[in-house]
């Protein structure tokens, strides 16, 4: 993995880079990633031209967010198959894609988009494999069957910026049919965020955020509060980055702060996005999104979550099943190189948690608007 890396000082005024992006030809290109572990200080790429690389990214957050990491992973399914052990050979370069495939699916387990990306890819070359083994004639070269899984990716990438898009104009939408006539004297439109749903967890855009920048775009006055999210504060480095980047008044607060702030009638509005949405409604989100749903629903704020029908599992009944990934206990001991929690005592770091559906009063997909959420819409929209 190589990067290159410049100060953030010198580019406020520059268009944010894209979180990914494919540079070159199927065969020997390379993926770019835009290096979310050195935001806000570094606008940093890395280059991934392995497997072991994509995961050590997808592990360690360079790269985040369901839709990105399902996005990154249709492409590391492409780097997979070129490193066959004969790339000229057909069987040895499908059983590289089957490896690449069963590797990058267990590099974060939450995101449900990451394997429905590589079931993409692996549908597409293995229908390729089928049809050339009843042709029962040379007619797929193995070079062909990285082309193919290399054009899957670029439309799941393309997929992506559009559902993204989309889920910005429905969640828009609603939002003028709950709060009425964008233009001023309309009251500013307080929304409250956690963690970072926005272009850096997607192609571009955003899920939660595609919404507010819609909104935006629109007319509307608004302003975002944005939660720090402990402990990698996405919601402090990445969302309240991108955020001001694109001109969107945004203020930071931290995890503990928004039921007192809503208790003095701040914020007017949630909106989160997901990792994996069950066929009941149940949302897993990143850690302290359940709190939050608890908190609005307390203080009468509609809470809502954004996120395209690829992170929708529909083969787990509810919540309960979604498997939850606990990380580094050091990632909470350690702050800025010095420790924080006493040595010997006992630290726990799920990094997210399940919001039930009867807490949640939309989920905005591009779609359409699921409301009420609850197993029956859910089916209707999404099955
Ligand atoms: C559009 S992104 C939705 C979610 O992936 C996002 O809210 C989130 O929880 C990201 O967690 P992360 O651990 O940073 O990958």
């Amino acid at each position: 993995m190589t990067g290159d890396s410049v100060s953030t000082s010198s580019l406020t005024t520059l268009i944010m880079p894209p979180t990914l992006r494919w540079e070159g030809d199927p065969w020997t290109g390379s993926l770019i990633l835009l290096d979310q572990t050195r935001l806000p200080g570094e606008v940093a790429t890395c280059r991934i031209d392995t497997v072991t690389d994509l995961v050590e990214a997808i592990r360690s957050l360079r790269v985040r967010g369901a839709p990105a990491i399902g996005v990154s992973a249709g492409y590391g399914v492409v780097l997979g198959m070129r490193a066959a052990s004969d790339p000229n050979d057909l069987s040895s370069v499908h059983a590289a894609m089957t490896d690449a495939v069963e590797r990058l699916a267990v590099s974060r387990p939450t995101a449900v988009n990451l394997v429905w990306a590589l079931r993409r890819v692996r549908e597409r070359v293995e229908s390729l494999v089928v049809h050339q083994t009843r042709a029962q004639t040379q007619t797929i070269l193995a070079r062909d069957l990285i082309q193919q899984a290399w054009l899957e990716a670029v439309a799941i990438h393309q997929d992506d910026m559009a559902m993204c898009l989309a889920i910005g104009r429905h969640g828009a939408d609603w939002i003028d049919a709950r709060f009425g006539n964008p233009r001023p004297p309309c009251p500013r439109l307080e929304i409250i965020t956690h963690c970072n749903a926005g272009a850096l967890a997607t192609s571009d855009h955003g899920t939660a955020l595609a919404v507010v920048y819609e909104t935006h775009r629109r007319g509307r006055d608004l302003a975002v509060l944005a939660d720090e999210t402990r402990p990698l504060l996405q919601g402090a480095r990445l969302t309240a980055w991108e955020l001001s980047r694109r001109g969107i008044p945004v203020t930071v607060i931290g995890d503990g702060m928004a039921a007192a702030l809503m208790s003095r009638g701040r914020g007017r509005l949630v909106i989160v996005g997901a990792d994996r949405i069950a066929a009941n409604g149940d949302v897993a989100n990143k850690i302290g999104t359940y709190a939050l749903a608890i908190v609005a629903r307390r203080h009468g704020l509609p809470f809502v979550v954004a996120a395209p029908s690829s992170t929708f599992d529909l083969t787990l009944t509810d919540g309960s099943s979604i498997p939850i990934e606990q990380r580094d206990p050091a990632e909470l001991i350690w702050m800025g190189g010095k420790r924080i929690v006493p040595e010997g005592v006992a630290v726990e770091n799920p990094a997210f948690d399940v919001t039930p559906a009867e807490l949640i009063d939309a989920i905005v997909t591009e779609r359409g608007v699921i409301e009420p959420v609850k197993a029956a819409t859910v089916q209707a929209l999404i099955a």
